[in-house]
């Protein structure tokens, strides 16, 4: 089933037109947008959000057009999404936090105590969630975060850059939670580490000046590497060889 469907998207970032033409379409699984510095990775992830307005093309999600305020709504209420600034009030407790994010997306309150608990167990910050977000880690925060995109069970999980700032033990438990989500829910990372994409997604996107340069499996992109390519292995040299190509 197609959760996200893009044609000729355009998304303006401030005057620039940071997401420039671009056609997707994304069914459950995880895929990895990965880019360099300024490729509109943030820009893509921000429209699928609905946070931003498309400038021009089609986007679909979970098969309703957006246009009307109503199918926002109805949108909104079924995706999760971790912007990669994610704002909050430090002296929330985690618990509160990701309670009131649930309110936000319109949960029915019946649901949320369990809903909650069930997030906050799912990062594995249980023993924390009486605890007000100003005593944690930036880690700790992150993941926080990363609770209350999934607190609603979320059809499209958006999570951008969600590894930055994790330790190595936090990145192999939040890959095992993407793996585990996966198989209901099209979850839609965006990174600019290549290690991320090879131990997590399916299938990758390569984005380049608001362009997809690549999409397939993390074995396609590695093939497309060569041995002469900048890169500590095949993904990294895929990835390096793309975009060397698309600069010529
Ligand atoms: N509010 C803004 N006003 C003007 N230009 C912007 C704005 N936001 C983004 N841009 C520009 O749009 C382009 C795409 O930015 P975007 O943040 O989507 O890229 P990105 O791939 O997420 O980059 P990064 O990996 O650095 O986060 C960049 O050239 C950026 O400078």
């Amino acid at each position: 089933m197609v959760r996200v469907h893009a044609v000729g998207l355009r998304v303006r970032a401030g005057r620039r037109m940071a997401v420039d033409g671009i056609d997707l379409d994304l069914e459950n699984g995880v895929h990895g947008v990965l880019g360099p510095n300024g490729a509109g990775k943030t820009t893509l992830m921000r429209a699928l959000a609905t946070v931003l307005r498309p400038a021009s093309g089609e986007l679909t999600m979970l098969g309703t057009a957006l246009g009307s305020r109503e199918s926002l709504r109805q949108v909104r209420e079924r995706i999760g999404y971790l912007p990669q600034k994610f704002g909050y009030y430090k002296r929330f407790t985690v618990r509160e936090f990701v309670e009131y994010m649930a309110w936000l997306k319109q949960m029915p309150g019946v649901d949320i105590p369990g809903a909650v608990e069930r997030a906050v167990e799912r990062v594995g910050l249980g023993d924390r969630a009486d605890d007000k977000l100003s005593t944690l880690s930036g880690g700790m925060v992150r993941r926080v975060g990363i609770a209350q995109a999934i607190v609603n069970e979320p059809a499209v999980l958006l999570l951008d850059e969600p590894t930055a700032g994790l330790d190595p033990a936090e990145r192999m438990r939040f890959r095992a939670l993407l793996r585990e989500s996966a198989e209901d829910t099209c979850v839609v990372v965006s990174t600019h580490l290549v290690e991320d994409v090879a131990a997590g997604c399916d299938q990758v996107l390569l984005m380049d000046k608001g362009r997809v340069l690549f999409q397939g499996g993390t074995d396609e992109l590695a093939a497309a590497g060569e041995s002469s390519e900048v890169g500590d292995n095949p993904l990294e040299r895929g990835y390096s060889a793309l975009l060397d190509r698309a600069a010529r």
